[in-house]
């Protein structure tokens, strides 16, 4: 397992290894004590979640569970590809309304590592995507928002974007700029 940082301080990028031979090719998805040991955190996931989105640039967030159900979350992409995208709202953050875009295919095997306190979404690169993510809380439907994709305060890099597929509740997500965010940053000791 390869972890990477990212932009954004506290979100990582994992590559499992690849144990390839002529029956195709093995991995360890996820292990707990090589997945603690390179970042320091403790894990513990209590939801796995699938998504399959039929149409290429369909856009799935951006999303987020309000404290006490804030929700870290290792996502990969197990057919086709997608953009995924975290955005940091934790109030008194130096990277406070910052981004960041990774490209999960389900050929790079790439996963990203999203703590709590980060909106998340994706757009899905070609049609058919199919995308698993594992979650440390489980779903708490009167603690979710939605903040809106494309509000140019977060100039988020999507890609090239053409139409879009959205469900009716991202089409109305909440504009950053109004957004009151219930995240706060912990300075680490
Ligand atoms: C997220 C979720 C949804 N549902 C139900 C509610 C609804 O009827 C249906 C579809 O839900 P949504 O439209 O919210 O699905 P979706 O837009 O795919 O929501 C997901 O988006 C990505 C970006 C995330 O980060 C996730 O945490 C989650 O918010 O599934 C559950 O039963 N459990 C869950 O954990």
């Amino acid at each position: 397992m390869l972890s990477e940082p990212t932009s954004l301080p506290d979100v990582i990028l994992m590559t499992p290894r690849r144990f390839s031979d002529s029956r195709g090719f093995f991995m360890e998805a996820f292990r707990q004590d090589k997945f603690e040991r390179q970042t320091g955190l403790h894990v513990s996931f209590v939801q796995d979640n699938q998504s399959l989105s039929a149409k290429a640039n369909t856009i799935r967030g951006l999303h987020f569970q309000a404290p006490p159900h804030g929700q870290g979350k290792l996502v990969r992409c197990l057919q086709g590809g997608i953009i995924d995208v975290a955005v940091d709202i934790r109030v008194g953050s130096p990277n406070f309304g910052k981004s960041v875009s990774v490209e999960l295919t389900s050929d790079n095997d790439r996963q990203l590592w999203i703590p709590s306190g980060f909106l998340h979404g994706f757009r899905t690169l070609v049609d058919d995507t199919i995308v698993g993510y594992k979650c440390t809380s489980i779903y708490a439907p009167n603690h979710e928002g939605t903040v809106i994709w494309n509000d140019p305060v977060l100039d988020i890099d999507w890609g090239t974007t053409g139409a879009c597929i959205l469900s009716e509740r991202d089409n109305q997500g909440t504009p950053f700029t109004s957004f009151v965010s219930p995240f706060k940053y912990e300075q680490k000791a």
